[in-house]
């Protein structure tokens, strides 16, 4: 019984012991000891996890940069710097640095999640393909086939609630706008969908994406990426249910897809390019069946909330600010002549309020707001003048970056004119300005590893709400989404629209009431 006694306490001693020195170890010799942060961040990642499980990290990382300063110790092994300079040292092109181990928890042949340079090269051919100039311009009439139906439903006549003076009844638009961009990359990644827009059969496709996303946010600041799957299941079993549904999902949306090719050999789809891809060494097919179901399900995942979020965070800036709201409108309506007319092109582009909103929106409310890690290679890399150890993390916030007064003046405030030129001044100075503000935007990161998908998701958004402004009037009703006193730190400014950072963002309303406008709208 002694004897037991004993090595229990022996047992505990040697536990507490390691403990001890591996907290001696962080906070004293640790290389990133030197930089400042908060305490519980040095010594545990859990802190972290925490964070990216209440949805709220991209404040605490914007409220350790206040406290700290621009670098901040945030994890035992990763820092945060906030500066534009640092971002583009750790995200821009040819830069020592690869994505970090955490990127692991999408799948080692998934392409969001490799690691390794070369293999992330050839798959990079393969996929890129997918959402090239080309393949976009073929991509268009599916999104805009989506974006009438949008349009049609959130206007309905048929509505119970509309009023007589024809409002329809408020629609939340974090949802709508989830249907919408879900029913878009799907169709065209796999010409058929789960007919989020006019169909509530699969509506729980939303709620699996929204879990799936914060358990793969907790678990890239999880600290044992080997055992990943396993910790899901006993600590966040209420969000690993989210992994198998996706699965069930896109099994679901495949065998349509295989059914269709039956019927319909011809069809073409971004399905069909990766299972068709050939390696032009071998002539074997690049991609097993199962690496182009993986990668197939992904780029609905990467494509669906991310262009969501932004287009309800759209709705809420431009309804909750008239004079934006009204630059846009008499923009767009005067650029087209008919619902026909607006498509991808030079009238689109030429629309400058319309992208100072969709830019001004990106910037307040960027999908991507947890860090990005980065791991530095061999050899190490410099970031904004420090050195970071091979092997050790590092990455900056997108929403800090956003947030930086001396790039972006008055960084709470969503003001367009900040992205146009400002008659009456040197216009050569008024580039200069917008170009120098421009190395601080990067709500699809940049670099290597930026968005695969960017021109495509600009082509959705700026289509989606030039149709809107050119067919309907829209306003918002009540304040679903915005900030509150009393709601907690970053919260509380009642003009800004509120997010919670898992992997992707995610929001809730706003709620939205919207009324035809009289033009001839049906397409040629
Ligand atoms: C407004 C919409 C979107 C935003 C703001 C956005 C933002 C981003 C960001 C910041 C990254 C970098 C992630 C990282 O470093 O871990 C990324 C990567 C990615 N995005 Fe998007 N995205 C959007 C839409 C889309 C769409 C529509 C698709 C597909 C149809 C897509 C597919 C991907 C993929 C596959 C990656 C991984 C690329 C890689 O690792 O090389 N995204 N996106």
């Amino acid at each position: 019984m002694v004897v037991l006694q004993e090595v229990v306490v022996a047992a505990v001693s040697c536990i507490v012991a390691s403990i001890i020195l591996l907290c001696v170890y962080r906070l004293r010799f640790h290389p990133y000891a030197k930089y400042p942060g908060p305490i519980l961040g040095k010594l545990t990642t859990l802190r972290a996890a925490y964070y990216a499980y209440t949805g709220d990290m991209h404040l605490d990382m914007e409220r350790c940069h206040q406290k700290y300063g621009k670098f901040v110790q945030y994890r035992p092994n990763a820092i945060l710097v906030n500066s534009p300079e640092a971002y583009q040292d750790i995200y821009g092109n040819m830069k020592n640095v690869k994505k970090a181990h955490s990127y692991n928890v999408h799948g080692t042949t998934n392409l969001i999640g490799i690691q390794d340079k070369k293999e992330y090269a050839k798959l990079k051919k393969i996929m890129q393909q997918g959402f090239s100039d080309a393949a976009n311009r073929e991509h268009e009439p599916k999104v805009i086939r989506e974006i009438d139906t949008f349009i049609k439903m959130i206007s309905a006549d048929e509505n119970p609630g509309n009023s007589a003076d024809g409002w329809s009844s408020p629609n939340n638009m974090t949802l709508w706008c989830n249907y919408l961009t879900t029913d878009v990359v799907s169709k065209v990644v796999f010409t058929t969908s789960w007919d989020l827009l006019t169909s509530t059969a699969n509506h729980g496709i939303t709620d699996t994406f929204k879990t799936l996303v914060r358990l793969v946010g907790v678990l890239h600041q999880w600290p044992f990426m080997k055992y990943h799957e396993f910790a899901a299941l006993i600590f966040l079993p209420h969000l690993a249910w989210s992994a198998p549904s996706m699965k069930k999902f896109a099994l679901s949306v495949m065998a349509g897809r295989y059914a269709l090719k039956e019927s319909e050999p011809s069809i073409k789809d971004v399905f069909g390019l990766f299972t068709d891809a050939r390696d032009p060494e071998t002539g074997e097919l690049s991609l097993s069946p199962l690496d182009v179901r993986r990668n197939s399900s992904n780029f609905i995942v990467a494509g669906s909330d991310t262009t969501a979020s932004s287009i309800a965070a759209s709705f809420f800036y431009l309804s909750n600010n008239p004079n934006a709201y009204a630059k846009v409108a008499q923009e767009v309506r005067s650029a087209f002549h008919s619902v026909s007319d607006i498509r991808a092109g030079p009238v689109l582009n030429s629309c400058a309020y319309l992208r100072a909103a969709v830019n001004e929106t990106l910037r307040m409310a960027p999908v991507a707001a947890q860090p990005l890690w980065r791991e530095a290679d061999r050899g190490g890399c410099m970031v904004d003048g420090e050195i970071i150890p091979a092997g050790l993390n590092v990455g900056a916030g997108i929403f800090s970056l956003h947030r930086n007064p001396k790039a972006f003046p008055n960084p709470y405030k969503y003001d367009i004119e900040r992205w146009i030129l400002q008659p009456g001044k040197n216009e050569e100075k008024e580039k200069e300005r917008i170009r120098e503000m421009s190395r601080s935007f990067a709500p699809f990161s940049v670099g290597p590893r930026q968005c695969i998908a960017k021109n495509f998701a600009m082509m959705e958004l700026l289509l989606t709400m030039a149709n809107v402004f050119f067919q309907l009037e829209f306003e918002k009703v009540g304040n679903l989404g915005q900030g509150k006193k009393g709601a907690g730190w970053g919260r509380e400014r009642e003009d800004e629209f509120q997010f919670k950072s898992f992997f992707t963002s995610y929001m809730e309303g706003p709620m939205v009431r919207f009324k035809k406008r009289e033009i001839e709208a049906n397409r040629l």
